[in-house]
């Protein structure tokens, strides 16, 4: 349904200024503003933001304010991704590079590095520990120092010509580094991504931006290969960093620019996305620029406006006199895990509202409980924007570990969908050679196609392959392994027997205990996923999943294996008479960020859950914005879940705390 504009849509709508920043706060109604520029624009429109969930939301709001016209949405990174291969295959600035799409690839290439560096001070003295094979937390907190140092343009510094100390130096003092090794490594990381200038080897996503954006430095004629706009819409401008404001910059060409965004939304600082793109450097890059306002919130009541000014002081938040929200809280006992969602879905059972209700979570572990409760409810709901637990690669790990223990398979035959999740799962969790191409060569019983693709093939095939997972690859020791490889394939055969030796007697809650015990579980998990507050997030999973298992007490792997597979066939989204989806939605406040539902419900508000694990003000801060997210989703009703009375020192600080 179109709205009519408000005097401040007006005011913005009317302005002919070519660059305009519009300054808000949460639903204002910035997204719709864009849409309604997107209408009254004669020439090629070009919509832009920063993530999958912002683009889907963008169209979303162009289908109600500008039906019929069509209008390109894409991320920043998508733009740089596709401007990047269609210079490589029109000019002669750049050979098509291997594309990788997560930082787990990029963990051997950076122990390369650092093996490459230290070899290179072998008999000078240094203090500075090389060794990152064993530690993932150090590996993990580099790479994300590299992507800050790839969002912030610092890298491209290594491809000056002269890249001496003090240049070092300066990178040092930059990112507050003690060790110059770590840019040294980073130095030769890049070297080796990037052999000579436009000979670019492989690329990960937060590389797209920062290689674009060093190619039209260097060859500016290279901006006539891209598209051309009129008007350059950017939505939730506050997820900005210093590559995709400079690549904005090269890119806009005579286009019309307008960009929006609200500063307490900035939940990507890990992205670098930076509040001076916002403020003083926007100034300085558009001196003409006009800015104007969106300050009242078209969504949010009064009382959630007090609820917010809690969570966020001196947020400068607004609610409209039309608007009316109700703040409800429900109290849970935290000492029993599953309290908090039944009373969640006594909630939604109350509200019955379908697509109208959202339950959002702060991160997905949340889910596992949550998710168990609405199907023994028989709630319909659809999870938006991660994956269902039962689906993720930590859940399959351990599901395709059970199939294999008790040799039944019953349940995957024509389950092409968990077959090849199982796949993913076992190769992202249990394998530890780190480079597919060892394994591609190695293994010439699948041939030398796609070696990947063709084991999930085999799987999918006959599910009994997955033993031969095991015993064929996983389990097996290789030359070119490191003594910490071998005894890890060692523990995985040892367990993997026990299991199987026990599969007939142990309840399948028993034998998860087995593995979780056998191959340390926590330490795994560190050691596959880089970003800590991600291994976080699957440990909490993983916990949750076995208290599931325990809960199901006797029953043995082929019954417990039928009864998850009962849950995912459950799970799969059913429509109504009329097709529409009568599921609520489970959302992250990261997949809930732009979006909008009539009731909101807020679950796990305590201390470790919202907040999470704070080690400074900084994420304090950000739990913060977080919060002020999440609340800010609700239109006419939010349902916050606290601990109880007697707990009531667990209640979350964020909104107890004094400010
Ligand atoms: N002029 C208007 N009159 C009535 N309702 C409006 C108007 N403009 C926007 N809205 C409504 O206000 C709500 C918020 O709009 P929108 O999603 O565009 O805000 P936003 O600022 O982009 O939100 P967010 O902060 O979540 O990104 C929507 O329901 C939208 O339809």
């Amino acid at each position: 349904m179109r709205v009519l504009p408000s005097s401040e849509q007006e005011a913005i709508l009317k302005s002919r200024a070519q660059t305009l920043m519009i300054e808000a706060r949460a639903g204002t109604g910035k997204t719709t503003t864009l849409a309604m520029l997107a209408a009254q624009e004669p020439g090629v429109v070009l919509g832009l933001c920063f993530s999958e969930g912002a683009r889907l939301r963008f169209y979303e709001k162009l289908a109600l304010e500008c039906p019929g016209r069509k209008v390109q949405v894409l991320t920043v990174e998508a733009l740089a991704r596709s401007q990047l291969t269609r210079i490589a295959e029109h000019g002669s600035w750049l050979d098509l590079p291997q594309r990788w799409s997560s930082l787990e690839q990029m963990r051997p290439m950076l122990v390369a590095a650092a093996n490459a560096v230290w070899q290179r001070h072998a008999g000078r003295y240094t203090e500075f520990d090389f060794d990152f094979e064993r530690s993932t937390q150090r590996v993990e907190m580099m790479l994300q120092l590299l992507a800050q140092m790839k969002a912030t343009l610092a890298t491209l510094r290594f491809e000056d010509e002269v890249f001496d100390d003090f240049t070092f130096d300066e990178l040092c003092s930059q990112f507050e580094l003690d060790d110059r090794e770590i840019v040294e490594i980073f130095h030769e990381f890049e070297r080796r991504r990037q052999p000579q200038a436009g000979h670019i080897l492989w690329q990960a996503p937060v590389d797209y931006a920062t290689d674009l954006v060093s190619i039209l430095r260097r060859f500016p004629e290279a901006v006539h290969d891209m598209p051309q706009a009129n008007l350059l819409l950017v939505d939730e401008w506050h997820d900005v960093n210093a590559a995709e404001f400079e690549l904005l910059q090269l890119f806009r060409r005579q286009a019309r620019l307008v960009v929006v965004g609200d500063r307490h939304q900035v939940i990507n600082a890990e992205r670098g996305a930076d509040p001076r793109f916002s403020g003083g450097g926007f100034e300085l890059a558009f001196p003409d620029a006009e800015r104007l306002p969106l300050s009242q919130s078209r969504r949010c009541g009064v009382s959630l406006k007090k609820l917010l000014e809690r969570a966020l002081p001196k947020c400068g938040f607004e609610s409209h006199p039309d608007t009316y929200s109700e703040v409800r809280h429900a109290e849970y006992d935290p000492s029993d895990p599953q309290a908090c969602a039944r009373a969640v879905v006594a909630r939604a059972q109350e509200l019955a509202r379908g697509p109208d209700l959202a339950i959002i979570l702060r991160e997905v572990d949340q889910s596992v409980e949550i998710e168990n409760a609405l199907l023994d409810a028989g709630l319909p709901y659809n999870c938006d924007g991660f994956a269902s637990y039962l689906q993720r690669p930590e859940i399959m790990a351990l599901r395709a570990l059970l199939h294999v223990a008790c040799g039944d398979y019953s349940t995957l035959k024509a389950d092409k969908e968990s077959c090849e999740l199982m796949v993913d799962g076992l190769q992202t969790y249990f394998a530890v050679s780190g480079e597919r191409s060892d394994y591609d060569a190695d293994h010439a019983i699948y041939g030398s196609g796609d070696a990947y693709k063709q084991q999930k093939d085999a799987v999918v095939r006959d599910p009994e392959t997955l033993e031969f997972m095991f015993s064929g690859l996983l389990c097996v020791e290789q030359p070119y392994d490191t003594g910490v490889t071998r005894r890890w394939k060692q523990r995985l055969a040892n367990v993997l027997e026990q299991m199987k030796a026990q599969a007939s007697s142990a309840s399948a809650a028993q034998l998860l205990q087995l593995a979780s015990d056998g191959l340390d579980l926590p330490a795994a998990t560190r050691r596959t996923f880089v970003n800590r507050a991600h291994a976080d997030s699957v440990l909490r999973t993983l916990r949750a999943f076995l208290d599931f298992a325990r809960r199901q007490g006797e029953a043995k792997a082929p019954a417990f294996l039928e009864e998850l597979r009962r849950r995912q066939v459950a799970t799969r989204g059913k429509s109504g008479k009329s097709g529409a989806s009568k599921a609520l939605a489970l959302a992250t406040v990261q997949s809930a960020k732009g979006r909008e539902w009539q009731q909101v419900l807020l679950p796990y508000m305590e201390d470790g859950q919202f907040p999470r694990v704070t080690r400074n003000a900084e994420e304090f801060a950000e739990e913060r914005r977080y919060l002020y997210v999440a609340i800010s989703r609700a239109i006419a009703g939010l349902t916050l879940f606290e601990p109880d009375a007697a707990h009531a020192a667990q209640r979350s600080r964020l909104l107890n705390a004094v400010n």
